[in-house]
């Protein structure tokens, strides 16, 4: 079976049915990764936060076996010194069908390709998925973080992260730069000789399927809005493409109807009989509107590389990173992890928030319909943060607060339950 990762003894698989809805046993294997860095502190915290919550939720009814698995720095130690990402990790992910992830590592400019994004495209992740609010109590730098309240559909397998890259002056960046010139007849490379080059695939099917779920999260939960961002002004097949093709699939599927002649339009919520509008924003744009005017966004869909800077932003606004969780899913598997990095300079201090990896966990347990246990982590996190007892990025800008280490808040979350 697998060369490295032991499946637990007691425990079994949850499964998909043919509607993509989930059997979850009461003693469902989850997998997790532990991430590097700060993963070795949040992780073991986020772990027994869950355990605490599942016992107090459904008394030794249901329990969590987790199977750690292994990517990043840890999984070279386990499988050999190249081996970032183990094919039986994939395996792994694909069989348990729902996972949870510490940040894994990416170095800038050379060395290995993003493994975060490696998980998503080798497992077709295609929804990065990240809800963004505020919790009473955070220290945020808006006046009314309240009106801060979105959901951030990220398309997550195309654009410049599908990482077609040259390297300026290789051999490839030449070949690609005769073509472009010789072939294509670009006149426009200011410094030919030393320019690296990067393609950004957008296509239409990888729009519409982020759209499609983004607009049924919009029915689903009684939204009033999906706002599609792009810089399609600038950038016109590709994020032009995005928003056209988003547009098109609110009409052909969901029967948006023109406001004012378009391109604006709108939807009856067949579930609510309220309306849900969509709309186009573009990027630079938004990042103004979304500070001075919050409560006018709802849902956003948008791409990859936008959906990642837009999700740190929105973070900041409701008091930072960290709490920001999220999930990467394709139509059956989804694997949960927070929207922040490493955060290395803080690696193995029991210091930093596990605020963002437990409120992961807490959508995990809501995606698998253990709804009382994802309940009880909203109010103890919340009477955490109420009581003041927090992690210093909290710590530091909130009035009388008592600073606690990253398990510490992991206890005040449990004692609060
Ligand atoms: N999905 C993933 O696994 C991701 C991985 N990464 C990777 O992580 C590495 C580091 O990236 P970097 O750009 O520094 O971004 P990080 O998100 O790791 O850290 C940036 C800053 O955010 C704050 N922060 C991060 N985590 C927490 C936390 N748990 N609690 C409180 N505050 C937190 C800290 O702010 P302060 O300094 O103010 O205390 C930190 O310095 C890179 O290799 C990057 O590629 C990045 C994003 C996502
Ligand atoms: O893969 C990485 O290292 C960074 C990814 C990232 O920033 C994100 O997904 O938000
Ligand atoms: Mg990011």
């Amino acid at each position: 079976m697998y060369q490295h990762i032991k499946v637990p003894a007691e425990g079994r698989k949850i499964t998909v049915n043919p509607d993509y809805s989930l059997t979850v046993p009461d003693q469902p294997i989850i997998p997790f990764i532990e991430g590097d860095g700060t993963g070795v502190d949040i992780t073991p915290v986020m772990l027994k936060v869950v355990d605490a919550a599942v016992a107090k939720a459904y008394g030794g009814q249901r329990k969590i076996s987790w199977m750690e698995i292994y990517a990043g720095e840890k999984s070279t130690n386990v499988y050999g010194p190249d081996v970032w990402l183990p094919e039986e990790t994939l395996q792994a992910v694909r069989e348990y069908v729902v996972s949870i992830k510490g940040p894994l590592t990416t170095p800038v400019g050379g060395g290995i390709r993003s493994l975060n994004v490696a998980l998503r495209q080798e497992l077709d992740l295609y929804v990065c998925l990240r809800p963004v609010r505020w919790f009473t109590g955070v220290p945020s730098p808006v006046r009314e973080p309240e009106k801060t309240d979105m959901v951030i559909f990220r398309e997550n397998s195309e654009d410049i992260y599908a990482g077609i890259e040259y390297a300026a002056g290789s051999e490839n960046a030449k070949k690609l730069m005769k073509f472009l010139t010789e072939e294509l007849g670009v006149k426009k490379i200011r410094f030919p000789e030393t320019s690296g080059l990067g393609i950004k695939p957008v296509s239409r099917e990888g729009t519409q399927r982020l759209m499609r779920k983004a607009i049924q999260y919009a029915i689903d939960n009684d939204k009033p809005s999906v706002t599609i961002v792009h810089k399609g002004n600038i950038m016109k097949f590709t994020e032009g493409g995005f928003r056209d093709w988003a547009y098109e699939l609110a009409q052909q599927e969901f029967g948006a109807e023109l406001i004012d002649g378009g391109p604006w339009c709108k939807i009856k919520n067949p579930k609510t009989g309220r309306d849900i509008t969509i709309k186009d924003s573009i990027a630079d744009a938004f990042l103004q509107q979304i500070l001075l005017r919050p409560a006018e966004y709802s849902v956003i869909a948008t791409l990859n590389l936008n959906g990642d800077y837009i999700s740190d932003a929105l973070a900041a606004q409701v008091g930072g990173i960290g709490i920001a969780p999220g999930a990467n899913m394709s139509d059956s598997v989804a694997m949960f992890e927070a929207t922040h990095g490493t955060a290395p300079k803080y690696a193995g201090k029991d210091y930093v928030n596990p605020g963002s990896l437990i409120l992961s966990a807490e959508m995990m347990l809501r995606h698998m319909g253990w709804t009382e246990a994802a309940d009880l982590i909203i109010a103890s996190m919340e009477k955490a943060i109420m009581s003041k007892r927090v992690t210093y990025d909290f710590a530091r800008l909130m009035e009388g607060a008592t600073q606690v280490s990253c398990s510490g808040f992991g206890e005040v979350i449990i004692e609060s339950m």
